[in-house]
């Protein structure tokens, strides 16, 4: 019941993020909605709807399998067959509402499509990053994850900044884990032995966001003018 769902965003979640900076909850749709949405995602796999992802600059000679396997596709939630996906992102919309006015000053009104992704099982993983270490606007990560019960590897490991330990969360079925996009974290996909699903949805800060866009314009403008006056 929404009731309930804004209590556990109150209790677990907001005292989590706030102390550790990240915060994972398990059973969060319940096993028949949560059955739903990976049935939802594997048969957007097994239909060859999730397209390698794109690797920053293709490295010759180097085969794209050994370095990027993972396979995604952004979601609305409003195609067809996502009907489950569109329920767990309106889910979790509630929860960020409920948060948004208990984390600081921090206005969210968007968030971005929901980046549904794959890990074939064949070793691949990601290797550690920071989702935003630029001020792209981006707030706050979810991933919902939805692995099989049998995770071999695929741990997502958070390296917490300034923090002497790290934090090796898997995505088991139906959990979800919401943490800073910043420099706070900074986290990697551990190799996967085993094929793994997961969703993940950024949530903007208005603020930073509407910065971003004027750097991005500003930006645009000084290389039309440059490239006007080459
Ligand atoms: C496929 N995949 C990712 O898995 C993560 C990521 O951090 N995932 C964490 C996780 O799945 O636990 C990403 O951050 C990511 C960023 C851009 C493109 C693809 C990406
Ligand atoms: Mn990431």
């Amino acid at each position: 019941t929404p009731l309930s769902h804004s209590r556990l965003a109150l209790e677990r979640l907001i005292p989590a993020l706030l102390s550790h900076g990240f915060c994972y909850v398990d059973g969060l749709l319940g096993d028949l909605a949560g059955s739903a949405v990976l049935d939802q995602v594997v048969e957007m796999h097994r239909s060859g709807q999730l397209q390698d992802g794109r690797l920053a600059g293709s490295i010759p000679g180097v085969s794209r399998k050994s370095i990027r396997g993972d396979q995604i596709a952004w979601v609305s939630g409003a195609e067809r067959g996502c009907e489950a996906i569109s329920f767990l992102l309106n889910l979790i919309d509630r929860l960020i509402s409920v948060c948004a006015s208990r984390l600081g000053d921090k206005a969210i009104r968007e968030r971005s499509k929901a980046m549904v992704a794959c890990y074939p099982g064949n070793g691949a993983g990601y290797v550690k990053h920071v989702d935003n270490p630029n001020r792209d606007g981006r707030l706050l990560s979810t991933v919902y994850g939805h692995d099989g019960l049998n995770t071999h590897g695929g741990v997502l490991r958070i390296f917490p900044e300034g923090k002497s330990y790290v934090a090796d969360i898997k995505p088991l079925f139906d959990r979800l884990l919401i943490f800073w996009s910043d420099r706070r974290n900074p986290h990697e996909v551990q190799p996967s032995y085993s094929t793994r699903y997961a969703i993940t949805v950024w949530y903007f800060d208005s603020e930073e966001r509407a910065q971003a866009k004027k750097r991005f314009r500003d930006l645009t403008v000084k290389q039309e003018n440059q490239l006007s006056r080459d």
